[in-house]
């Protein structure tokens, strides 16, 4: 990709241990074929979806990754303008390297990334501050009780941000940057005192296991992202697609049920849908348009996952994500 440095392009491509969930996320999709309708009579296609009061352009949001800064000077600033052009949804990481009020200014629709933290009157002040700023929804990733493992970034040598980049939202009241923790005591209560201390509705990310998407609903989750981490956090974990129908069945349709993890085609996108999930989110492929153009890069990247979702929808016999059902999945 033009202009980034190897090292962080292994930080953003990389996964955990032999990488084998990494792989595992995108073969599953390939996996996949599709059963056509025909002679339907669909007319022009209909992307748009809402989501938790969020109107989106299609079903297709922008997985919260840290450190856009490395891939482009712009940032965040440039991935959100992306979103904001193509309507729809920017997850921001808690690893932003630009303050939430910068990226909220470009107008897009913002969702906020959580790793919990266990100083709650830091957290406190965060969930207000991003509040403030407008995002719409929180998204509290629970897949990471402890630091990723054995990544590619930590044989390269990859470690901390070079000098004048920081998390700019984890200053806290004195400007200080803190390190975000990742706490391995997470319960449901967490989860809890979250909940009763934010209007926000709550996501939680990260969810592979049936129980948990029970648990999930019972503890008044708005949706859930079935995801693991694109890879990232433990090596051995059943690809997402392939974890997707136990969750829809345990949420019983209560909650949204959304899934990230490899997805990289309008096809891919189409199988989501089909097998029942509300939407998607992608990671890398993002990245990727960030660092060859800034937010013309990601729109671009945008607008192709549209344009061959609409195609394929076209050849499916489908006019709406709704009109799609497992079925036409084999
Ligand atoms: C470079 C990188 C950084 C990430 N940072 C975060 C993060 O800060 N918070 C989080 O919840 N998930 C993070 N993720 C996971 C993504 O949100 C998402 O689950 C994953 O990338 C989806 O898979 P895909 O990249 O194959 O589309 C990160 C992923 C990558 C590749
Ligand atoms: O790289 C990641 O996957 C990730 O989640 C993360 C979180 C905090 C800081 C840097 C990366």
């Amino acid at each position: 990709m033009t202009g980034l440095d190897p090292v962080h392009r292994d930080f953003f491509a990389g996964g955990a241990g032999e990488e084998r969930t990494l792989r595992a996320n995108e073969d599953a999709w390939a996996r996949r074929r599709i059963i056509p309708r025909v002679l339907r009579g669909t007319g022009p296609r209909d992307l748009r979806t809402t989501l938790l009061g969020t109107d989106l352009s299609m079903p297709v949001l922008i997985a919260p990754t840290a450190f856009h800064s490395l891939a482009h000077p712009d940032g965040e600033v440039a991935t959100a303008t992306a979103a904001a052009a193509a309507g729809t949804a920017m997850i921001v990481s808690m690893a932003a390297t630009r303050p939430i009020e910068q990226i909220a200014a470009t107008g897009a629709t913002l969702w906020f990334q959580l790793y919990p933290q266990p100083d709650l009157t830091f957290q406190d002040a965060l969930l207000e501050r991003v509040t403030k700023a407008g995002v719409k929804a929180l998204v509290v990733t629970v897949d990471s009780p402890v630091f990723s493992h054995g990544r590619r970034d930590l044989r390269t040598g990859f470690t901390d941000l070079p000098p004048g980049l920081a998390c700019e939202n984890m200053r806290d009241d004195t400007g200080v940057v803190r390190d975000i923790t990742m706490d391995d005591t997470l319960s449901w209560a967490h989860l809890d005192r979250l909940r009763a201390g934010t209007g926000l509705p709550v996501v939680l990310k990260g969810i592979l296991h049936p129980a948990d998407a029970l648990l999930a609903v019972e503890h008044g989750a708005d949706a859930v992202i079935v995801s693991n981490h694109g890879g990232r956090q433990l090596d051995g974990a059943i690809a997402t697609l392939d974890a997707l129908p136990a969750v829809l069945a345990a949420a019983g349709g209560r909650i949204p049920v959304l899934i990230d993890g490899g997805i990289r085609t309008g096809t891919d996108i189409l199988v989501a849908l089909a097998l029942g999930a509300k939407a998607v989110a992608v990671g890398r492929p993002v990245i990727w348009g960030l660092a060859g153009g800034g937010a013309h890069g990601v729109q671009e990247k945008l607008e192709t996952l549209r344009a061959q979702l609409d195609h394929s929808l076209a050849l499916a016999g489908a006019q709406r994500p709704a009109d799609l059902s497992p079925d036409l999945i084999a």
